[in-house]
């Protein structure tokens, strides 16, 4: 029967060809089974994409971070070591490090500070300055040009915009941002944060609007007796902050008028952390390094071999002072020969009780009592000897200018009160 209806069957029509059978495909199931493999290879391909741009960021950041490992074994620094940050470029705003701490207070030896900073774009950046307009530029450094700006939520700023240097710049900055995030005093100038988009590098700090120290002393030429001896103080306790309540201690490296700048009230605080060093626990805190710092203030070991310390410190302070009693810059060739470099000229002024007035700025006129420029004379004396381990530490710098000031109560909440050491003796 089977075999009759087969043989009875039809023929063959053209959908049977060498004995095979084929089933017809309607036109419209084709159709939507070629959409469903487009569909899936898209699908697939959008996947991949998705996977590989991961593994690129991913990747990135590990760079970034591996980066700062790298840097913080150049400098030495056991302090920063301690955790790393990622400064991978980015568009949020964000905070590096958890708990913000109370300003003014030093961090405990051996534990690190947490501290917010943000995260700019560079976009904010642009818009807190005016795109970086020439007439917000209010200084001019060897590291680049620092604008005025104004932030979104209101806050005034000053917006340092470093020059692409290349490896050098990079480090410096890093290196600062992760100092400063860690540091908080009364006698710091505060980073607010920082920007790292695609090649540019800014760093963000709290506005000082009396600008540096440099040019107040050297163009206005208006700060009076009390005012300078306040700065002197508050200098010494910024670096002693630095040096004592920090371990290791950090070696500024480049302190000096330009980097010492003004609050509303002409109190000062330090900036300029980009040369910052972290003292070894060995060699008596001794590191030896690039020379590197601006002339007239290097001490001269330092200068000579690299062997930095805290004490290079102190001579530029002795410096810093200096400039505080005579109103010159450190290093003048205008002035008739042997009066080009501060220190050689002044030096054997500070010993002498005849002399050392003659050498005081002479708008300071009537505005001070001998024994105070003396004293002021034999600490500055001290602190620019050129043997370093003469030169006193700067904690006891703090406290033997502390009995000069009038108006102590706005000093009350300074570190050097609740960290006291005995005095030098006065001479
Ligand atoms: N936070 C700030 N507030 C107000 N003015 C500032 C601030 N930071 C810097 N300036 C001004 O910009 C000038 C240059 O600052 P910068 O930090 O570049 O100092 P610099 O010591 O001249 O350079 P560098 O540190 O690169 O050697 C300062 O002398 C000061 O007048």
């Amino acid at each position: 029967m089977g075999i009759q209806n087969a043989t009875s069957s039809p023929a063959p029509s053209k959908n049977h060809i060498d004995g095979h059978h084929h089933e017809v495909i309607p036109s419209s199931s084709l159709l939507v089974v070629v959409i469903l493999v487009i569909i899936v290879i898209l699908l697939l391909a959008i996947l991949l994409l998705t996977v590989m741009l991961r593994r690129l960021q991913f990747s990135r950041a590990n760079t970034a971070a591996s980066t700062t490992r790298r840097i913080i074994a150049d400098t030495d620094c056991m302090f920063i070591a301690r955790s790393t940050m990622n400064i991978a470029p980015t568009s949020d705003r964000g905070c590096l490090y958890g708990n913000s701490s109370a300003g003014g207070t030093p961090p405990p030896k051996g534990r690190e500070v947490q501290v917010q900073v943000q995260v700019f774009t560079l976009n904010e950046a642009e818009m807190a300055t005016n795109k970086f307009s020439e007439a917000n530029v209010i200084g001019n450094g060897a590291s680049g040009a620092v604008f005025r700006g104004v932030l979104r939520d209101g806050t005034v700023a000053a917006i340092k915009m470093l020059r692409p240097h290349g490896r050098y710049a990079e480090r410096a900055f890093r290196q600062e941002v992760d100092l400063l995030s860690r540091l908080r005093s009364p006698f710091i100038a505060e980073l607010l944060g920082y920007c790292a988009d695609q090649n540019h590098r800014l760093l963000v700090f709290e506005y000082m609007p009396n600008g540096s120290l440099h040019k107040h002393l050297h163009q206005r030429k208006t700060l009076n007796w009390g005012a300078r001896l306040k700065i002197a103080l508050d200098c010494a306790k910024a670096l002693e902050y630095l040096h004592e309540h920090n371990t290791p201690s950090i070696i500024h490296r480049n302190f000096k008028s330009t980097n010492i700048l003004l609050d509303k009230k002409l109190r000062p605080k330090l900036s300029g952390f980009g040369l910052a060093k972290i003292g070894s626990e060995k060699l008596n805190g001794q590191i030896s390094t690039r020379v590197l710092g601006t002339t007239g203030y290097l001490a001269p070991e330092y200068a000579s071999t690299g062997k930095l310390t805290t004490k290079s410190d102190v001579y530029s302070y002795g410096v810093i002072l200096l400039e505080l009693l005579t109103g010159r810059v450190p290093i003048d060739t205008t002035r008739p020969p042997g009066e080009h470099v501060l220190v050689s000229w002044a030096l054997p002024h500070l010993t002498n009780r005849d002399k050392v007035v003659e050498m005081i700025d002479p708008i300071l006129q009537g505005q001070y009592s001998n024994k105070d420029l003396i004293q002021v004379a034999a600490i500055a004396a001290m602190c620019v000897q050129a043997e370093a381990d003469y030169r006193p530490l700067i904690t006891d710098v703090v406290q033997s200018l502390m009995p000069l000031i009038k108006n102590p109560t706005t000093n009350l909440s300074s570190n050097s009160l609740r960290f006291s050491r005995s005095p030098i003796p006065r001479s």
